[in-house]
């Protein structure tokens, strides 16, 4: 099993209070978590990436076991060698290109320093066409390109899964095309297996192999077939639907 995902949590804000519980099977490289604002997504992936902890349950990344309530197992984030796109990239804004990448190599919290030379990072640099501007601050660089080089800090480190936390929201029409297409590129070239989450039916179509939709922190059984393909091409499998 690739992802093994089985966890509760509930958070407190004042009043109100938001319970996730969630269990999650795959084995599919490509799965995408479909849902309403609020519903838990973003929590999802934050207790995959070690950023939240939650109370009870487990979670196992191709049988690697990165939390486990019971038997006392709670991997710092960095040890959990998961790449984690945050929805609105999180790019350091007073280190340039360059660094911002290398920071996804680095061990602890210290910035590496302006010039930075590293292989990894320059064969990013490179593959994502950011060599000449390798010197800029994110300010400076389009939507595409904070992109290309949030997408390059989760990858450099080379990590077991990359988590997207709805990729391609801040981008134009145009350029959501184009990305969401390299994306699925660099999946493919990279067999990394990826957890994306979204709103939009476009990116379940292109990157759903397995689709899951959450609705108020729970997997949601009525409507988790969100698989676009014909009910003759597609596995129902429990309450969600593997397209084939
Ligand atoms: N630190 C927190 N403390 C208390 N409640 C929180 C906290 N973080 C999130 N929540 C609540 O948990 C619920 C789920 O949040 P989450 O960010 O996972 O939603 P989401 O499905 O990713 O939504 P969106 O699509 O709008 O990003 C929301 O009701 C939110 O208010």
């Amino acid at each position: 099993m690739l992802f093994d995902i089985d966890i509760r949590k509930t958070l407190q804000a004042g009043s109100r209070s938001f319970a996730l519980n969630l269990q999650l099977q795959s084995s599919s490289q490509r799965i995408v978590i479909y849902g309403p604002s609020g519903a838990g997504k973003s929590l999802t992936l934050k207790a995959v990436a070690g950023l939240l902890r939650p109370e009870h349950g487990h979670i196992r990344l191709n049988g690697r076991t990165l939390f486990d309530q019971r038997a006392g197992v709670n991997l710092a984030p960095q040890a959990r060698q998961v790449g984690y796109l945050f929805q609105d990239y999180a790019l350091f804004p007073h280190l340039d290109v360059r660094q911002n990448i290398a920071f996804g190599l680095s061990r602890g919290w210290l910035n590496p320093r302006t010039g930075v030379r590293h292989d990894a990072v320059e064969y990013w640099l490179r593959a994502f066409g950011l060599e000449t501007m390798a010197h800029q601050l994110p300010d400076e660089l389009s939507g595409g390109q904070r992109q290309r080089v949030a997408l390059a800090r989760a990858i450099v480190a080379r990590p077991r899964a990359l988590l997207l936390d709805e990729p391609f929201a801040a981008l134009d029409l145009s350029l959501r095309h184009t990305m969401r297409r390299e994306l699925s590129d660099l999946q493919q070239h990279l067999q990394i297996p990826i957890v994306l989450i979204t709103h939009d039916p476009q990116d379940v179509e292109i990157f759903g192999d397995h689709v899951f939709q959450l609705r108020d922190g729970r997997l949601d059984a009525q409507e988790t077939a969100a698989c676009h393909l014909p009910a003759s091409e597609a596995l129902a499998c429990g309450n969600t639907t593997i397209c084939r």
